[in-house]
């Protein structure tokens, strides 16, 4: 099922969580966004269209500083994403360079989805880098829209990108498989949910856990961004990005992950 929605899919959205961008000690993993690119390349040689939205400003801020780690003041947070913004994307750049592939950024808010004007901007330069074969690197515009920052909005952003562009696929990279019965990372015996078709009868018969590190949303906001998508249409993969060239094994079908199909009730 995975693998030929995967294959059968042109426009795809892939999601960066924080905790799959991140060593342990917070600092970005080179190795995990060299895995990244080398799928990247593969499925564009493919013949496929990526948009990427990225979470991991906040971490590789900390990293960059070495400090205000345990600062919670919601202006020491936008500061960090400041500062880690620019290492984010030059890490992105550099990696993405070595296989001739050019980014471009852009920093968005849920309120510029919901203004006519802005939409159109969004989606002129969105279909415009695409056109020209430049991947858009969207991340939340954390020193506007605080708000964002808190609920981990990067899930809802990207699930907004997915409806705006048409996307066939929106993919959650997350730091688990998929969704579970209950936290995976607390219960050793969490069982994995491989395909959702009703999301209000998911969400009554599972337990949703803390976040954990850097994460910011948790699976909450996972599952409504395959609530927003799926009634649009458009499916939704949660995989595990921590796993080297999951991408790839998706396709060949040799990873498991949740797939929400866009049927939902
Ligand atoms: N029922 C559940 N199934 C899967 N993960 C869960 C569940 N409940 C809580 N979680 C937690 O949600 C985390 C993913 O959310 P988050 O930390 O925000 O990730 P990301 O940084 O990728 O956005 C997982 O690492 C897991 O610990
Ligand atoms: N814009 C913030 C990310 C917030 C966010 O959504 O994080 P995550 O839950 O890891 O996707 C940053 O780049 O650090």
């Amino acid at each position: 099922m995975i693998a030929e929605l995967i294959k059968d899919s042109k426009k795809i959205v892939i999601k960066i969580g924080s905790n799959t961008l991140a060593n342990e000690d917070g600092t970005i993993c080179r190795d995990f966004l060299q895995n990244l690119s080398k799928q990247i390349q593969f499925l564009i040689e493919e013949g496929k269209q990526i948009v990427i939205v990225s979470s991991g400003a906040r971490i590789a801020g900390v990293s960059t500083l070495g400090k205000w780690m345990r600062k919670e003041d919601m202006h020491y947070k936008q500061a960090l994403c400041a500062i880690g913004q620019v290492e984010l994307m030059d890490a992105y750049r550099r990696v993405f360079a070595v296989h001739d592939l050019h980014i471009g950024q852009m920093l968005l808010t849920r309120e510029d989805f919901s203004d006519t004007n802005r939409t159109l901007n969004i989606r002129n330069t969105l279909f415009t880098l695409v056109d020209e074969s430049v991947i858009p690197i969207i991340n939340e515009n954390d020193t506007v829209s605080v708000e964002e920052i808190r609920i981990g909005d990067n899930d809802t952003l990207a699930a907004l990108t997915a409806n705006l562009w048409n996307a066939d696929l929106l993919i959650l990279c997350s730091d688990i498989d998929g969704i579970y019965d209950k936290n995976p990372k607390v219960h050793k015996d969490a069982k994995l949910i491989e395909e959702v078709t009703n999301i209000k009868q998911l969400i009554k018969t599972i337990e949703i856990g803390e976040v954990n590190d850097f994460g910011t949303g948790g699976i909450a906001t996972k599952i409504g961004a395959a609530k927003t998508v799926n009634d649009y249409g458009i499916p939704m993969i949660l995989a595990n990005g921590k796993k080297e060239d999951i991408l790839l094994k998706l396709l060949e079908g040799t990873e498991k992950a949740t797939v929400f199909l866009a049927n939902n009730e």
